[in-house]
């Protein structure tokens, strides 16, 4: 049974809204003869307007008039129709609309996403937190902090002494945000200073977290694969649940060299866009968790073949949940990991008081884990009233330069 009637089902509006509660968020409106609206997550941190454009200027024309029931064909039309395929502005784009198509398919069958996906594979869905802070200490601090907010799985990010800047380590330690300035800040990164410390950062943490917290720390693409074998080797004995992107993955073989030296798991794939970008990690069992999105991954639609060609591998999801990835992701994400059946965890780093009164929602935290809400789509919506007094607001991602000047990865 198709959910409304062909007429109903018809797209009568398709809209972008910039806003920035607090940081900036993209997203998509769908609006059906019918009445029945849905809204899509498109943000990409630093180039928002690119995917606004996209969205207005290319993709939202062609949708008036086509039926929102057709998720698949519409997914089809944007990604091959486009010719240039794939790319995180395209995918973006193409995630805001198949996520708001699948909320208004999902609200007009009556259902919770998650429903409209298989239903339920677990009660519950286990997150990690992103505790940080600006020393060894500091960092053990904030640990503490997370645990006793509930959180079971706790992400590890600390200053270096020496550098004054570090991955994941915020001014404000609850809210992490990195993209701080209309051009991009430059940052000092040292290797052999950060691959001195992290191994005592974890040493400390295991013996004050004792045996039963899973912790996870995040590289951001900063080692070479060689440095990456020798970090994920002295991080052995402290048990990490992950050691996340700690190459860059254009080169997907370069994992199987940091492969062969350790067994601390490797999740990668936040700045993957489609499953191309990770069907070698997968296929060659290169990785343990598989970081895609639905809002940069193209959407629902593409974030289930991906969890599908993972599952094939004992490969497990580990969404990435930074607060630039809007609560209608987040929404969206808590309906997929409550159905994918090879769910690993899934990263929360809470969004601003700010931002989640501009997007309402229907998720809650409770005892180290989310639970997606029972109604109908994917649970959030878009307060468009006091959207318009948080105008968009251009902010882009730092840069990051070896103590000689050598451009790096951030
Ligand atoms: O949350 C993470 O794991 C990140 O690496 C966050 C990214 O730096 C952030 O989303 C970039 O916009
Ligand atoms: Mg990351």
């Amino acid at each position: 049974m198709e959910e409304g009637t062909a007429k109903e089902r018809r797209i009568t509006g398709a809209r972008v809204v910039a806003c920035s509660p607090g940081r900036n968020f993209v997203t998509l409106v769908i609006e059906t003869a019918g009445g029945v609206t849905g809204i899509g997550d498109a943000t990409l941190n630093g180039r928002e307007l690119a995917v606004a454009s996209y969205l207005q200027d290319h993709v939202c024309p062609a949708l008036i008039g086509c039926d929102a029931g057709m998720i698949e064909d519409i997914w089809q039309y944007l990604y091959r129709g486009a010719y240039w395929r794939r790319g995180p502005v395209t995918m973006s784009a193409i995630a805001g609309v198949d996520t708001a198509l699948w909320d208004i398919k999902a609200k007009m069958a009556n259902m919770p996403l998650y429903q409209l996906l298989g239903g339920r594979s677990r009660d519950r869905v286990l997150v990690y937190g992103h505790a940080n802070g600006r020393d060894l200490e500091h960092t053990i601090e904030e640990m503490q902090r997370y645990r006793e907010m509930g959180y079971r799985a706790i992400r590890l990010q600390s200053g270096v002494p020496g550098l004054q800047t570090a991955y994941g380590v915020s001014k404000d330690s609850l809210f992490y945000e990195p993209a701080s300035d209309a051009l991009p800040e430059e940052q000092v990164w040292d290797t052999a200073r950060y691959l001195a410390f992290a191994p005592k950062l974890f040493e400390r943490a295991r013996e004050a977290a004792g045996p039963d917290i899973h912790l996870l720390h995040d590289v951001h693409h900063r080692l070479t694969p060689q440095e990456a074998a020798r970090l994920g080797k002295a991080l052995e004995p402290y048990s990490l649940f992950w050691m996340e992107d700690p190459t860059p993955a254009e080169n997907q073989e370069a994992f199987r060299l940091i492969r062969q030296h350790t067994t601390t798991p490797l999740a990668v794939g936040e700045v993957f866009n489609t499953i191309h970008d990770c069907r070698e990690l997968i296929q060659n069992q290169l990785i343990d968790y598989i970081r895609t999105t639905v809002v940069h991954a193209g959407g629902v639609t593409h974030l289930r073949r991906i969890a599908d060609l993972a599952s094939l591998y004992q490969v497990r999801t580990g969404s990435h949940g930074a607060t630039d990835l809007s609560p209608v992701c987040m929404g969206t994400a808590l309906h997929f990991d409550t159905w994918v059946p090879n769910f690993g965890i899934q990263e929360y780093m809470r969004h601003t008081e700010e931002t989640d009164a501009v997007f309402p929602h229907d998720y809650r935290f409770e005892e180290g884990a989310l639970f997606c809400g029972e109604s109908p789509g994917h649970g959030v919506s878009l307060d468009e009233k006091l959207a318009a007094k948080y105008p968009y607001d251009p902010k882009q991602l730092p840069v990051a330069r070896l103590t000689d000047g050598t451009l790096w990865n951030w």
